[in-house]
């Protein structure tokens, strides 16, 4: 606990837009996104991953990227990140305005052939010229790695393998380094190993956890991140999500939920859980399903016995 006393904030990054969408079969309107993207700045997030400028015919939701991230009314202070695969990506971001954007590797070579068509190598060699380009452009540069916990295809992923991932983004130019459980089947045990593996290459500060909650233990996982020292989390409002490439993967941890667990413990995020809660429930109503957060699920429950 001393640590989380010296060291008490902590920075959420939304990804409910982005990740939390990619995946929706019907497709959202862009007004829709649009005003969720502003609910969740209006509470205070000010890192909010936006969408992806991938093929459109792999994601079709995120196919209004450009009209969306231009239709956004820009807070100050506010990073509005997007997914860039490749330097055609790029171009389009920074032709709609992007001044931050995220490129994403794999620990699992079969992950990588599913989600961008490339080995782990080729990734690399394709995220070079968009670094650089990114540099000229003066657009900071996220970089993620999936499967750090084990994969859909491959089972088990060695924390090793891993750190040799983060670090060759790290040294690409990348400012911060996301860890994505993707498929959500990490433990707190595996987390501690994971971190303690990548922290000997990265930075702890330049470390992020991106927890998906397959298996209930998003949480418990982010809790022994926050023992390891990492102090930045990705979520998504409303526990939307899970990955086309993913089969199985469910939501990430919900936005609500999280800042519910670091208040708890004494952390501060500068962010006002009620509104987070309104955002939630906003994108669950449009999308026509229940909130798949816990504090979503317990604010409709006191409704009805109100
Ligand atoms: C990566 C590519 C583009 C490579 O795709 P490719 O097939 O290797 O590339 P290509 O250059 O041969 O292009 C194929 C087609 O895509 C087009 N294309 C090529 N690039 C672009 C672009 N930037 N924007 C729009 N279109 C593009 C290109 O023009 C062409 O169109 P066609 O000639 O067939 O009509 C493709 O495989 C792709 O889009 N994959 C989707 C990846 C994705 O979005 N996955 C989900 C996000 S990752 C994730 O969720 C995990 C994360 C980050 O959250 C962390 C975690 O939880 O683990």
């Amino acid at each position: 606990m001393s640590d989380f006393a010296t060291k008490p904030f902590v920075k959420l990054v939304e990804v409910g837009p982005r990740d939390g969408l990619q995946n929706e079969k019907v497709t959202v309107p862009t007004e829709t996104k649009r005003r969720l993207v502003e609910m969740l700045g209006e509470a205070g997030l000010n890192a909010i991953e936006v969408t992806a400028f991938v093929s459109p015919d792999r994601v079709p939701q995120m196919a209004d990227n450009a009209a969306l991230m231009t239709s956004i009314q820009r807070r100050p202070g506010v990073a509005y990140p997007v997914l860039v695969p490749n330097l055609r990506g790029l171009e389009a971001a920074l032709a709609a305005g992007v001044t931050e954007i995220a490129v994403f590797g794999s620990a699992s070579e079969s992950f990588s052939h599913k989600n961008i068509n490339c080995s782990i190598s080729e990734s690399l060699a394709r995220f070079e010229p968009v670094m650089r380009a990114a540099e000229q452009a003066h657009v900071k540069v996220r970089g993620y790695v999936s499967c750090v916990l084990g994969c859909p295809y491959e089972g088990i992923v060695a924390p090793d393998k891993v750190a040799t991932v983060a670090r060759n983004l790290y040294e690409l130019g990348c400012y911060e380094i996301s860890l994505g459980d993707t498929i959500g089947i990490g433990t707190p045990r595996g987390t501690h190993q994971l971190f303690d593996a990548v922290a000997k290459y990265v930075p702890r500060d330049r470390l992020a956890g991106h927890f998906h909650d397959t298996y209930g233990q998003a949480l418990v996982n982010i809790y022994a991140a926050l023992c390891e020292g990492i102090r930045t989390f990705d979520s998504s409002v409303a526990g939307l999500g899970g990955c086309p490439y993913a089969p199985g993967a469910s939501g990430n941890v919900a936005t609500e939920d999280v800042i519910y667990l670091l208040h708890g413990v004494g952390m501060e995020t500068g962010i006002d859980l009620g509104k987070v809660i309104d955002a939630g429930l906003f994108i669950s109503t449009a999308i026509g399903r229940k909130p798949a957060s816990k504090l979503g699920l317990a604010r409709l429950a006191k409704a009805n016995c109100a």
